[in-house]
């Protein structure tokens, strides 16, 4: 598992938000092969999703042969109702880039038969072979979609019934009352989230610091069911410093390190988006080269910054830097929309 630690939510955001554009393009994606992602409601991805619309409108990224699954849905809340995940997606995402409508699956808390309904979410999932990447949140209570504590790790997609937590938490999208919150939703299992070929969880917040200490730090318990990741050959968990604040010093100290030690012996040009090696691109010279200054330089006790200046991604700058000249340009065209997402984010839940 990788942990990514950035200072707050904003960086979160960017970091997410240029991994999945990456994943999208490195993909290739075709009609016939589409790349097939997996979707979170709340507040945590409301700003990756901000930005990947930037990315769309500055020819970025297409989303013309992505699928989408949603990780959940109220059960009885009606589909254009303001707080159900299907508004939710579109207002926030689809209806601002180029998928397509029958590309994207959100599961209907409605159907006749919802056990039926889940179903047919299972099936449509392995019909295009599996998720390729799944982008999460969690709750305060580490669950994962709808998947509260006790929930079986192996579990699928079907009706859960939500935990008191939960509904206090979500009650701040139904004017603070937790009467009028939902108590049972449709939600893909822990197994569902799992089975993607890569899983990448968004936690940030001081409320949120305790699940995470306890899916990195402790052991794989259906009490903390994000935890279920340690076990995913291909997991990323992409947190804010405020996340960070229940996990031991030297954990946090540790994956830091990973990404510095990686950035400064390997260089950040010869690691892939997943930090892979690039192995044409490594040129023994340059790599011993590095050394040896890196060796330099801690001998005369050099600060960091010069190596870190060297190291800069120019493609990720010149696509920041195009996302936010676009994002000026751009009108937007839902402004309750960004109201929304500013009183969500200044709720402390
Ligand atoms: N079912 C959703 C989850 O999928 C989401 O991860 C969680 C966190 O929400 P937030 O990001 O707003 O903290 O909220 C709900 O419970």
């Amino acid at each position: 598992m990788r942990l990514i630690v950035r200072q707050d939510y904003e960086e979160v955001a960017s970091y997410v938000a240029y991994y999945v554009k990456e994943r999208i393009n490195q993909f290739q994606p075709t009609p016939e092969r589409p790349f097939v992602l997996g979707l979170a409601t709340g507040s945590s991805p409301i700003l990756v999703y901000h930005k990947l619309v930037d990315f769309y409108a500055a020819g970025q990224v297409s989303f013309e042969n992505v699928v989408t699954f949603n990780t959940d849905e109220y059960v009885g809340l009606p589909k254009d109702h303001p707080q159900s995940y299907h508004t939710f997606m579109w207002n926030h995402l689809f209806k601002h880039v180029n998928i397509k409508k029958e590309n994207v699956h959100i599961l209907d808390g409605n159907a006749n038969n919802l056990d039926e309904e889940c179903r047919k979410f299972e099936a449509e999932i392995a019909k295009l072979g599996g998720i390729e990447l799944f982008l999460g949140g969690i709750g305060p209570d580490g669950h994962i979609a709808f998947n509260e504590p006790g929930s079986s790790l192996t579990s699928r997609t079907r009706v859960k019934t939500l935990a008191y937590e939960t509904i206090i938490a979500n009650a701040r999208f139904f004017g603070g009352d937790i009467s009028r919150v939902p108590k049972l939703a449709l939600t893909v299992g822990v197994a569902t989230v799992m089975d993607a070929r890569e899983v990448m969880i968004v936690i940030t917040g001081a409320h949120k610091s305790l699940a995470l200490a306890k899916c990195v730090e402790e052991g794989v318990n259906h009490m903390w069911t994000v935890s279920a990741i340690q076990m995913h050959p291909k997991g990323l968990i992409v947190c804010d410093e405020d996340a960070t604040l229940e996990l031991h010093v030297k954990t946090v100290k540790y994956f830091k390190s990973i990404e510095h030690v990686h950035h400064s012996i390997i260089g950040k040009h010869n690691l892939g988006l997943q930090g892979n090696l690039l192995r044409n691109m490594v040129d023994t010279n340059q790599a011993a080269k590095r050394r040896r200054r890196l060796m330099l330089q801690s001998l005369l006790n050099d600060e960091d910054e010069k190596l870190e200046d060297e190291e800069e991604d120019e493609a990720q700058k010149a696509a920041t830097a195009a996302v936010e000249e676009a994002g000026k340009k751009r009108k937007r065209s839902n402004s309750t929309y960004w109201e929304e997402k500013s009183a969500l984010l200044d709720v402390n839940p």
